[in-house]
């Protein structure tokens, strides 16, 4: 373990650590998150942050991911999505909602394959694109269905809808998640936010009517087109429907392999992409903890306890068993942290999650189930207690699956934390390579050095109170 990589550094000669103030940001405008009323919570916690930047400032750079040359009102967007967006506390587009948009609301309708980082602003892009082709008419005709990996996202993104569209009249968004629609109940809803197993019974079963459907969104395209199950149902869901339905594929990765796949999945698609260099969010300070063994792990994670409560947190670990294992743990040690995983029921995750986003509960110890596209702003720290891996036996690093994880902080201009355990070998060279492939410098953390470790820590999260701070009623 000596002999570490150039690209990870010990914390004192690491400046970076704490993202540069500008880079950083907090929400001086009024700003919602997914975790709005709409979706389950306002997510508000009592941190106290010692600097504040302005999201405005940021903005007003062209060339950074969340800033942009236009204005919402440029955009061509319908009255009354404009009206959502302000509601939102949107005052001004992200680059991939400012370049996006106006290639997949040009007529007629084109197909988009979209990259942008984690949290910044894909949604609402694809949101804002959905509720401008809906003939609001027609309340209870499909007419736009959006796929994600999850009922936990799936969700997210029905809640966002209808806040960007609250002032559309007549606007009816439906869940297609399981568990939700009766058999032989109809979906009612112009909009559907689905997952693909759910939405292919729905249509063999008549239950869901296909044939005005004129856009069809995959959200997390790249996990969804890319696996074999899901890209199998993604690919018979498209088949049902009908041949001009406009496709839009989003995600904040799409490896060079998938991309061939989606483009073909998607047909003379306008296409944004990043530079592998572009990938991370600049607001996450990436560090790394050093376990001498395995066993050591849980004892540095209680250990943490008192830094994840600060604002929130996300514990990813490989297996639902070892959720379960760890919560049982640390609450018979006297924490406070609950797990989601999808061996729950439905119901239950639900009400784990909106109990999370709405700050009820400040630790959640889950699997790769929420490593996409969850969106909470509270959460100022992420930890790895596994290294991702994918592959037969799980041999090979993921580095998407880490990118999508740390990226549950740091939305859209905050800063925020990820440590991942390392404890052995494998786990060590599997963070390098992923370090290595994006170019990241990861601060070394020691277990030994605990007062390092708080400090490193804290440096961050209080660094900007743009985490807590997206509600103006809450200042
Ligand atoms: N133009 C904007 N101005 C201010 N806030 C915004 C804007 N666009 C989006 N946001 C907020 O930024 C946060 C992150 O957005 P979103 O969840 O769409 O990110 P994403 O790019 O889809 O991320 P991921 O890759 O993790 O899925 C949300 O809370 C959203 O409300």
């Amino acid at each position: 373990m000596a002999d570490l990589a150039s690209r990870i550094t010990n914390p004192d000669d690491s400046a970076p650590a704490a993202a540069p103030a500008q880079e950083a940001g907090s929400l001086e405008a009024a700003q919602t998150d997914s975790a709005g009323e709409l979706a389950g919570g306002s997510g508000l916690q009592d941190v106290e942050y010692d600097v504040e930047v302005s999201l405005n400032e940021i903005q007003q750079n062209a060339d950074h991911p969340l800033g942009s040359a236009l204005t919402f009102d440029q955009l061509g967007l319908p009255e009354s999505v404009l009206k959502g967006l302000t509601a939102m506390g949107f005052v001004k587009p992200s680059k991939v909602q400012e370049k996006a948009l106006p290639l997949m609301l040009a007529d007629p309708p084109q197909n988009m394959i979209a990259q942008s980082q984690s949290g910044t602003g894909k949604t609402a892009a694809f949101v804002t694109t959905v509720l401008a082709r809906l003939d609001l008419t027609k309340p209870h005709q499909p007419q736009a269905l959006i796929l994600a990996p999850s009922r936990e996202l799936a969700r997210q993104i029905q809640g966002v809808v209808q806040i960007i569209g609250q002032f559309c009249q007549d606007l009816v968004v439906e869940a297609a998640i399981p568990g939700v629609i009766e058999r032989g109940q109809p979906v009612k809803g112009s909009v559907v936010c689905a997952t693909p197993g759910t939405v292919m019974d729905l249509i063999r079963r008549r239950q869901l009517d296909v044939s005005q459907l004129k856009v069809l969104v995959i959200d997390e395209a790249d996990n969804m087109l890319g696996q074999q199950g899901l890209g199998e149902q993604c690919a018979r869901v498209k088949g049902m429907l009908p041949k001009s339905v406009q496709i839009l594929l989003f995600s904040a990765t799409f490896p060079e392999n998938v991309l061939k796949y989606a483009a073909k999945f998607a047909p003379t698609a306008n296409q944004i992409k990043l530079k592998v260099q572009e990938l991370t969010v600049k607001g996450i300070s990436q560090m790394f903890m050093d376990c001498p063994s395995e066993s050591d792990k849980y004892d540095i994670l209680c250990k943490l306890y008192g830094l994840l409560t600060i604002g929130s947190s996300i514990i990813f670990v490989r297996t639902r068993e070892s959720a379960d294992q760890i919560q049982q743990r640390m609450t018979a040690d006297g924490h406070k942290v609950t797990a989601l995983h999808g061996a729950l029921e439905g119901h239950e995750r639900d009400a784990l999650l909106d109990e999370f986003r709405s700050g009820r509960t400040k630790v959640l110890i889950t699997t790769n189930v929420l490593a996409r596209g969850i969106d909470v702003s509270t959460v100022s720290m992420v930890i790895n207690y596994d290294v991702p891996m994918k592959g037969p036996g799980e041999r090979e690093p993921d580095p998407e699956t880490y990118l999508h994880r740390i990226g549950r902080t740091g939305r859209f201009g905050r800063v925020g934390v990820s440590i991942t355990f390392i404890f052995d070998e494998k786990s060590f060279r599997a963070l390098q390579t992923i370090s290595e492939q994006y170019e990241i410098d990861l601060i070394r953390l020691v277990p030994d050095d605990w007062d390092l470790t708080e400090t490193e820590v804290q440096r961050v999260i209080k660094s900007s109170r743009a985490q807590a701070g997206f509600n103006p009623s809450a200042k």
